[in-house]
């Protein structure tokens, strides 16, 4: 088994009297500035001016342009979309460096030579893995997500104090982290979100309410069976992983896991995933990535369009209106209607 990294593995003070800037305030950004200030550490938020900026500002963060805050700072992290980064860097970030340390939460950009970082700087990564807003709610709940780090470049020899100092200041050594490359976190991420995570798993939820509706099911019943009962099965396997899961489920759901499972997800899916790594490995898929953005996105856009209007977004959004414990870290008011 790898080394795995926890709270008592970092120097908790080494981030004392340094100032860390945090570039960007969304996802990730918003969670790592907020558990690292309520874990004593000094930060500053780097954006443009816009719905961030404001946001930023009323949780109560010193916000600068993008270029003030690098200057100031000992310790830069690059939260922005990974498709802004190269031109932020190149034009305000990079003009503001002198003995910064340099930071990430996706190796993309230095990985696909997209940002060439100078030799001066340590140079290093902290990826949570998982979503931003529950990096930001395990920590309020005393827990954390895991992350990887790793170390591009090391001119202070300090790099990787830094790495487990920031990965415990943003709740991730309470959940462990584990230490990888750049290459490694930015193929393994992308592989996950794009033939697991996310692709995968939404192409599966929707083949799955098609078939049930194409065949004359209640839409609403194809979607609490395949995509709101989802959300209970997968918490127990991360409770327990897949055992705990099928201690769960009925001995029949076991038997359908068993014999059906391998069906639907056959030999030709892991040899599609093999492809869909090479691609990767390969560069062609950061490649469509990188050009898709200069063009504007147009497919990009297009499909959203056309995934916001599926049947199972129509029908999801009318069941969760009703649901409003689902999003309960979202205010929202319960609209009774008058036949409910
Ligand atoms: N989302 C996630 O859960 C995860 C993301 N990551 C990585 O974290 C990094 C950030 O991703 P994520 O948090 O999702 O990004 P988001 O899209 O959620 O947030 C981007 C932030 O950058 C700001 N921004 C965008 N363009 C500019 C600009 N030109 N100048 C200044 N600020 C700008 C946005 O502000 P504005 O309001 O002005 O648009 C916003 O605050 C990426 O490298 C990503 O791969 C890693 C693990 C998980
Ligand atoms: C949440 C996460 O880690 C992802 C899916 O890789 C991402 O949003 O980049």
């Amino acid at each position: 088994m790898a080394k795995m990294y926890y709270n008592g593995d970092a120097n908790q003070s080494y981030l004392n009297g340094k100032k860390v800037a945090v570039i960007g305030y969304g996802s990730q950004g918003h969670a790592h500035a907020q558990n690292m200030r309520e874990s004593g550490v000094d930060v500053v938020i780097g954006l443009r001016q816009g719905k961030s900026w404001e946001k930023a500002e009323k949780d109560g963060f010193n916000v600068y342009p993008v270029g003030e805050a690098t200057a100031q700072a000992d310790v830069v992290m690059i939260l922005l979309p990974d498709e802004m980064q190269p031109k932020v860097y190149k034009e305000e970030i990079e003009p503001n460096l002198t003995n910064q340390a340099l930071m990430f939460a996706h190796g993309f950009n230095v990985h696909f030579s997209q940002i060439v970082p100078p030799a001066t700087n340590d140079v290093l990564l902290v990826a949570p893995k998982g979503p931003g807003h529950l990096v930001r709610r395990t920590y309020e709940q005393e827990a954390g997500v895991p992350a990887l780090f790793a170390i591009y470049q090391d001119v202070t020899g300090k790099a990787k104090e830094l790495a487990l100092a920031y990965a415990w200041a943003i709740g991730s050594l309470r959940a462990g982290a584990l230490e990888t490359t750049f290459k490694e976190e930015t193929e393994t991420d992308l592989f996950g979100e794009q033939a697991v995570l996310c692709g995968g798993l939404t192409s599966l939820v929707k083949a799955g309410f098609e078939t049930l509706v194409e065949a004359g099911y209640q839409p609403e019943l194809a979607y609490f069976e395949c995509l709101h009962e989802l959300k209970l099965i997968v918490d127990l396997m991360y409770e327990g992983g897949m055992e705990n899961m099928r201690y769960s489920i009925s001995d029949t759901a076991q038997w359908g896991d068993f014999v059906s499972g391998p069906r639907v997800v056959d030999a030709r899916v892991k040899e599609s995933m093999k492809e869909v790594l090479k691609d990767i490995q390969e560069g062609r898929f950061a490649k469509g990535w990188i050009l898709e953005n200069q063009a504007n996105r147009p497919e990009f856009n297009a499909i959203v369009q056309k995934e916001n209007s599926h049947l199972i977004e129509q029908v999801g959004r009318e069941l969760r209106a009703m649901m409003p414990f689902v999003n309960k870290d979202k205010k929202k008011e319960v609209v009774v209607s008058a036949t409910n």
